[in-house]
């Protein structure tokens, strides 16, 4: 069995070098041209899909439209889902990378950005941006009022991506669809990290960059055989180094 992973293009809060998580920011002009490339590249190697999956965030679901336009595959099934969203970022949101490395430091910086468990400071329940109070969480909020998060360690998002990977996708891959998911570089790490069951310290340096199809396989019973990203290795190790040096304090865009 296959699973494709793409992680949105660039968006125009990446460009900005702004931390994101689930403030709901679009692609910029590099973002829309990334994510039609991987719908290209997916096209030209012969991937096809039967069922795709994205989250609430139109960053990932503008991704998943330029790749199946790309692709002529507009009429696909998508499943949309806040289960795959970004990390939540907390009160971090809307903060520029660089400018926090300097006023806290580069090493505090990377420990929010990709430790294991260290979640970032909190949003306050009151602020406009808790989930809870936005429009389309409202569903879960009636369910359950604390399953929404104000923040969170990627840790914390394994805890939440991969019940939902278990329970919903990996049953549609054993149905025999073949699956591409839409998501996030956080969202994407937590895959990775359970996939390959990466210690917390291994974890810390994979980045995932933006627009590249990343291919995992797996045997019948769900388990890691192997992966490959889609492209040329040396841009998509670069992607990875910009992605990693998003935290520099001399990096200011
Ligand atoms: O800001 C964010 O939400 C994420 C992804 O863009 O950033 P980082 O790579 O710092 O985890």
């Amino acid at each position: 069995m296959k699973l494709v992973l793409v992680r949105h293009g660039e968006s125009i809060w990446n460009k900005e070098n702004l931390f994101t998580g689930w403030t709901d920011v679009d692609l910029s002009e590099t973002g829309e041209k990334e994510a039609a490339d991987a719908g290209r590249t997916l096209l030209e190697q012969g991937y096809d899909f039967d069922l795709c999956y994205t989250s609430y965030l139109k960053r990932a679901i503008h991704t998943l439209d330029h790749i199946l336009e790309e692709m002529d595959r507009c009429w696909l099934p998508v499943v949309k889902t806040w289960k795959l969203n970004e990390r939540h970022y907390g009160a971090l949101q809307g903060l520029n990378k660089s400018e926090t490395a300097l006023k806290y430091g580069e090493e505090q910086v990377k420990i929010w950005r990709r430790s294991f468990d260290i979640a970032p400071p909190f949003l306050e329940e009151t602020d406009p941006r808790n989930p809870a109070l936005q429009e389309q969480y409202r569903q879960e909020k009636s369910q359950s009022g604390d399953i929404l998060p104000l923040g969170e360690s990627l840790k914390d998002t394994i805890e939440r991506v991969v019940p939902y990977y278990n329970d919903v996708i990996l049953k549609s891959m054993k149905e025999g669809k073949r699956v591409l998911v839409a998501a996030h570089g956080n969202s994407i790490r937590a895959l990775v990290q359970y996939f390959e069951n990466l210690k917390p310290e291994e974890i810390v340096d994979v980045n995932i960059p933006t627009g590249i199809p990343l291919v995992y396989e797996f045997d019948e019973a769900g388990k890691f055989i192997k992966k490959e990203y889609l492209g040329d290795p040396e841009a998509i190790k670069s992607k990875m180094e910009k992605v990693a040096a998003q935290g520099s304090a001399s990096k200011t865009s």
